[in-house]
């Protein structure tokens, strides 16, 4: 795959009470890209995402100082946790119902706050494609308000590592994920070349993954799961470095990926785990030992 710096503007929605609306009738559009920007509602603060992504990974200094100390943390509640990647990604990733255990107050809110958000796309989007609600369960594992995974992924891109891309090409697993980013960097692959999606600061990427495409490749109006990166971040004096955080919402390891036959019967496709296994291993990733 070349290297070129072309940019892509992504098709562009906000929620509203009537869940997302687009820009442009470019709903499909999004669809068949795997990817959105979705405008960042005015109530949302999303500084203390950033904040914790520029400390996750330092020493705590004192037993006060939560933003610090993931590195070396246990984290024995999680399946997840600290994990130092291949690329320069460094990596905290903590499943939803332990927010509140591991972080301060403002970033659950925030989170749980981007989680809202998250489903209301996500469902939006379902039914689009032509996802039965009466399915969700099934799909999801999840009553109709969660999904059986939901965590969140702080992401801090170490400047000092050189010679490596941010983050490697890859597919987000689940059904979606949602992504604030404080620095460009961010590249999709399309029409045969990797494309740089210009930051909007008031603006998440949505990306659709690996269970959404497999479910909806025979509906109306599939999904494809976007192929991304991040390119490798350069060290800037006196400016932090890059920092992305993420809410993916997706089946849980233990459940089978559904898929719509074409005949528009659900049925099993493959057990999530053994694909996140291989895909892992594909990424140059160990798949968590917890899980
Ligand atoms: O940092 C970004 O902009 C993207 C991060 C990403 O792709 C991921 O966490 O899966
Ligand atoms: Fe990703």
């Amino acid at each position: 795959m070349s290297n070129q710096s072309v940019s892509l503007s992504l098709p562009r929605a906000q929620l509203t009470g009537h869940g997302l609306e687009f820009s442009d009738s470019s709903l499909g559009q999004a669809l068949a890209l795997g990817a959105f920007l979705l405008q960042i509602p005015s109530s949302l603060d999303v500084n203390p995402g950033f904040e914790i992504c520029r400390n996750f990974y330092r020493p705590r200094r004192d037993a006060q100082d939560v933003l610090r100390g993931h590195r070396e943390a246990p984290h024995e509640r999680s399946k997840l946790g600290y994990e130092d990647r291949p690329n320069q990604v460094e990596q905290l990733q903590i499943e939803s119902h332990l927010w509140r255990e591991y972080f301060p107050l403002p970033i659950t809110r925030l989170l749980g706050a981007i989680k809202v958000v998250t489903l209301q796309a996500l469902r939006h989007l379902f039914e689009a494609s032509g996802v039965h609600q009466d399915h969700w369960a099934t799909i999801t594992g999840g009553t109709l308000d969660e999904t059986s995974l939901c965590y969140t992924t702080l992401n801090h891109y170490r400047s000092g590592v050189r010679g490596t891309l941010g983050i490697v090409e890859h597919t987000d697993s689940g059904f979606i994920t949602v992504i604030a980013a404080d620095q460009p960097g961010f590249e999709i692959y399309h029409q045969g070349m990797w494309q740089a999606v210009p930051l909007e600061p008031g603006c998440f990427i949505v990306n659709l993954g690996d269970a959404y495409q497999i479910l909806t490749a025979h509906l109306r109006l599939p999904g494809h799961a976007v192929l991304h990166r991040v390119i490798e971040t350069v060290p800037v004096r006196d400016t932090p470095d890059r920092s992305s955080f993420t809410v993916y919402m997706g089946p849980n390891f233990d459940m089978s990926l559904y898929q719509y036959s074409g005949s528009g019967a659900l049925e099993v496709y493959q057990s999530f785990r053994a694909f996140s296994v291989l895909k892992a291993q594909g990424m140059g990733y160990g798949f968590h030992d917890r899980v």
